[in-house]
């Protein structure tokens, strides 16, 4: 993954398991959100392949291309709800766009997501009459519109108070659970790591590689201590040496 001429990673080979919530955990600036676009779609690899249920998609004509993605649910940090929609005006648009559903159709799904995420009754409600957890609820309702087979969200704790924080925490949970579905997931926010990570990879900035692959135990136990101090701040568990 490059920008210009300057390398951000690589040698980055992993493998996200159907049904799983994958982690993309590192420190600030390692190319945890430039490995995400890559993951959807926004940018290409500068070398090196990215498959879905084995089609490389970047080898994929246009129009294939918009089928993949069209199985993909995204979470953007803060939410990124259009300010000038209500909620119902929000998750309407990818319905509108991507299927042939009627209006009233569209009402029972918007219903229903919103009802997914606590968040019954508030279909008229603006994105800045609601808290930043609500938002975060908000914008999962609209990625998850589609039934999407992949949930991707970055960073969707970073700005909460730490019981949103840990809301949404379960509810992401619950949405694989109920759902099925895959979730990759940027954090660097511990708890949420502990909460819900079944596997994930740590990026380093420093040698612009991953240093470890793995369940968040796994990755302890590999021994490498800028992976070990990442994964023990604040808490109490002795870094591994
Ligand atoms: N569009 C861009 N053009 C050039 N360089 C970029 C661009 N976007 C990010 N970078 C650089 O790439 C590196 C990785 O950035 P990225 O945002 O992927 O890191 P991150 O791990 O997500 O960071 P954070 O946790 O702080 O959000 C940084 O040095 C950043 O300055």
């Amino acid at each position: 993954m490059a920008y210009g001429d300057r390398v951000i990673q690589q040698d980055l080979t992993f493998t996200v398991r159907r049904g799983e919530i994958f982690v993309i955990m590192g420190g600030s600036g390692c190319g945890k959100s430039t490995l995400l676009r890559h993951l959807i779609g926004l940018k290409k690899p500068r070398s090196g392949t990215i498959c879905y249920n084995g089609l490389d998609f970047w080898q994929q004509s246009p129009s294939r291309k918009r089928h993949i993605m069209r199985n993909w649910g995204i979470l953007y940090q803060g939410g990124a709800l259009w300010s000038s929609m209500t909620l119902a005006e929000n998750i309407a648009v990818p319905l509108k766009e991507y299927t042939d559903l009627s209006a009233g159709q569209i009402r029972d799904v918007i219903d229903l997501k919103l009802a997914l995420v606590g968040l019954a009754g508030f279909q008229n409600y603006y994105p800045s009459e609601l808290s930043g957890g609500m938002r975060k609820r908000a914008g999962l309702a609209r990625a998850m519109a589609l039934d999407p087979e992949i949930l991707f969200c970055d960073e969707p704790t970073s700005g909460l108070d730490p019981v949103s924080a840990r809301r949404l925490d379960q509810l992401i949970l619950e949405l694989r659970d109920s759902l099925g579905a895959t979730v990759v997931v940027v954090s660097h926010d511990l708890a949420s790591i502990y909460t819900i990570a079944g596997n994930g990879l740590f990026l380093d900035g420093e040698t612009g590689t991953m240093l470890a692959t793995g369940t968040p135990q796994q990755m302890l136990d590999a021994g490498n201590l800028k992976v070990g101090e990442f994964l023990t701040r604040g808490r109490d568990i002795e870094p591994l040496s």
